[in-house]
């Protein structure tokens, strides 16, 4: 399955519906803002209307107490003008104060749901995309639509029913004027539906690019050891060169798609008012109109066509948060690809994990495992040897269900291994991964991670069961135990410490199967021969797998099984696998 979000809804073919389906979604998403939402909807209808209703009480003063003479009025119709104007005010303040908070929710919301997604997202995903894309549509994408909503989503729905309520009272006014005046904005509607896809295509697109050039910034950040061994630096300042030009390219475009509304709003906003005060004069000429009215109407034309203008803007800025949200909703729209499914159980106690008929294939990629079979019996200890691309640690990661296979099954326990949860499986396997990770924080941080048994230990405890374990040799190479401080690139500590913390936190576990992928590559020989004691100290049910390029790691394995080109072979001893090793780099 492809988790490339760049491709993945072309590939669902879902590019047409795509826009009101971003709408529907997104509302969706409001549904837990409805009370508020209605309530600083209501405050928006009052100030609209509080404010509409000012251009007809001028019409009124100015026909019935200015042509008149009767100035004392006046007063009381300023007071009520200024009245209503306070209270409208007021109401807008509301507004803009709940829907701020209905903004930073969202931002808080939507980031957590993002961030949540990542979380249970198969192995797969991470491989076939960008951190720095993922790290820009969690940061930037998401605080758009918060932008949308607390600055302009109101003000939108203001602009909207003022446009709609002034329209309603140009045409109640004189109809004849009022349907003169509002044509120029069928055609402002004609361009906005043509030209919005074009707009929010163009958003996305630079919204794309921030997304590539935080990419580009997290490798150059990264691998910031191999840049400057290399000295690389000029190189990265290029590719960093490109992709901010890029970036810049595409910036300009969105802002020239954005703006493109308001000249052409403004022009057709001058010709209403144009048609207005022609056709305006020729009706009173005529005697079927009057001063105060037109002065009430050309309030009224400028509240519809004012707005337009502030709309042109906010349009924009819908458009951006659709192109947004596009880009949030691809993450949040996938589903684990490592579904869980029945199983009944084979009556075999004494295997923990077999593999049967199992072939597989990267995604994109050629078969690299080709029709497996093996089994792997509880308490025994097997090593993978092979050479390197021969196939070892893609076997390692279908042991632990990091992938599915394309075809086959893989058993634990005599379980189709799919049957059992996430939980339950990293509960049961340890896998030690050549590379190790680890995250900011203490060495106690690290080897408690994920580990639900241990996690709110003291530390004398702690210490008794390393002592019990063994596990107190390891730990007394740092010189600060078990407070020391690592950070998440592991600077400052080896790459051998690193997988001495890995270990630690593997075994610690008690998993029912320990999975070693060169685990003791850059160890010494003298700390590898402690890292066999603990492993031998590990309870005999324990089943190990190791996986490594040095003979003497392997030594004293059980059963030695040997990968190349996709195929597990058993070999009969280590002078077998030595053979086929030699044969197998002779071929290559
Ligand atoms: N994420 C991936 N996407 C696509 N192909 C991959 C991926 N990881 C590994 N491969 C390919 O699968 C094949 C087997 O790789 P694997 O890492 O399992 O070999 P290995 O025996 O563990 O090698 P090594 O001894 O170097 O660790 C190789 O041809 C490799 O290019």
């Amino acid at each position: 399955m492809s988790y490339n979000l760049d491709t993945l809804h072309e590939e669902k073919k879902e590019k047409k519906r795509l826009g009101f389906a971003s709408v529907k979604s997104l509302v969706a998403h409001m549904v837990e803002e409805k009370k508020i939402l209605l309530v600083a909807f209501v405050a928006m209808v009052i100030a609209a209307l509080l404010n509409l209703a000012g251009p007809i009480l001028i019409g009124y003063a100015v026909d019935n107490y200015i042509q008149t003479g009767k100035y004392h009025g006046l007063v009381i119709f300023g007071s009520i003008l200024l009245g209503t104007y306070i209270v409208a005010l007021v109401a807008g303040y509301l507004q803009t104060r709940l829907m701020g908070g209905v903004g930073q929710r969202m931002l808080y919301t939507l980031r957590n749901s993002v961030f949540e997604k990542l979380q249970d997202l198969p192995y797969d995903f991470f491989n076939q995309n960008k951190t720095g894309d993922l790290i820009s549509r969690i940061n930037n994408d998401t605080d758009k639509i918060n932008q949308f909503f607390s600055q302009s989503l109101m003000q939108f729905l203001r602009v909207i029913l003022i446009m709609v309520g002034a329209g309603i009272f140009l045409v109640s006014i004189f109809w004849k004027l009022g349907l003169a005046a509002l044509s120029p904005a069928i055609i402002i509607w004609i361009f906005t539906k043509l030209i919005s896809p074009w707009v929010k295509k163009k958003n996305a697109e630079s919204l794309k690019s921030v997304g590539n050039l935080s990419s580009e910034v997290q490798e150059s950040l990264n691998n910031f050891k191999v840049v400057v061994a290399f000295n690389r630096r000029d190189y990265f300042r290029q590719r960093f060169a490109f992709v901010n030009r890029k970036n810049y390219s595409a910036a300009v475009r969105a802002g020239i798609a954005n703006n493109i509304f308001l000249p052409v709003y403004t022009l057709f906003s001058n010709l209403g008012l144009m048609i207005v005060l022609t056709l305006g004069i020729y009706f009173i000429s005529v005697g079927e109109f009057t001063v105060g009215l037109l002065i009430s109407f050309v309030a009224y034309v400028n509240s519809f066509y004012n707005p337009l203008r502030q709309l042109a803007s906010l349009w924009a800025n819908f458009q951006t948060a659709l192109a947004a949200w596009d880009r949030i909703r691809r993450i949040l729209d996938l589903e684990n690809n490592l579904p869980r499914v029945g199983s009944k159980s084979v009556d075999d106690t004494a295997t923990l994990v077999s593999f049967r008929d199992v072939s597989f294939s990267y995604p994109n990629g050629n078969e690299v495992l080709h029709n497996i079979n093996f089994n792997l019996r509880k308490g025994k200890i097997y090593a993978f040897v092979g050479p390197t691309g021969g196939g070892k640690t893609t076997t390692a990661s279908l042991i632990s269900r990091l992938y599915d296979p394309t075809k086959g099954t893989v058993l634990l326990d005599g379980k189709d291994i799919r049957s059992f949860s996430a939980a339950e499986r990293v509960k049961r396997i340890g896998f030690i991964l050549q590379d190790p990770y680890l995250f900011s924080g203490t060495i106690r941080d690290n080897i408690l991670y994920g580990n639900e048994e241990y996690k709110n230990i003291r530390n004398k405890e702690l210490e008794k069961i390393f002592h019990d374990t063994g596990l107190e040799t390891l730990l007394q190479r740092f010189e600060r135990g078990l407070d020391t401080k690592v950070n998440d690139a592991g600077d400052g500590i080896s790459l051998g410490q690193k997988q001495l913390i890995a270990f630690m936190r593997a075994v610690l576990r008690k998993p029912d199967l320990l999975i070693l992928d060169e685990a003791t590559a850059n160890i010494d020989t003298v700390t590898e021969q402690l890292l066999d004691e603990i492993i031998r100290k590990l309870p005999t049910e324990t089943t190990k797998v190791i996986i490594a390029h040095r003979l003497n790691t392997i030594a004293n394995a059980d059963v030695i099984y040997f990968v190349n080109t996709g195929n597990v072979t058993r070999a009969g001893s280590l002078k077998d696998a030595v053979d086929m090793l030699m044969k197998g780099k002779m071929a290559s």
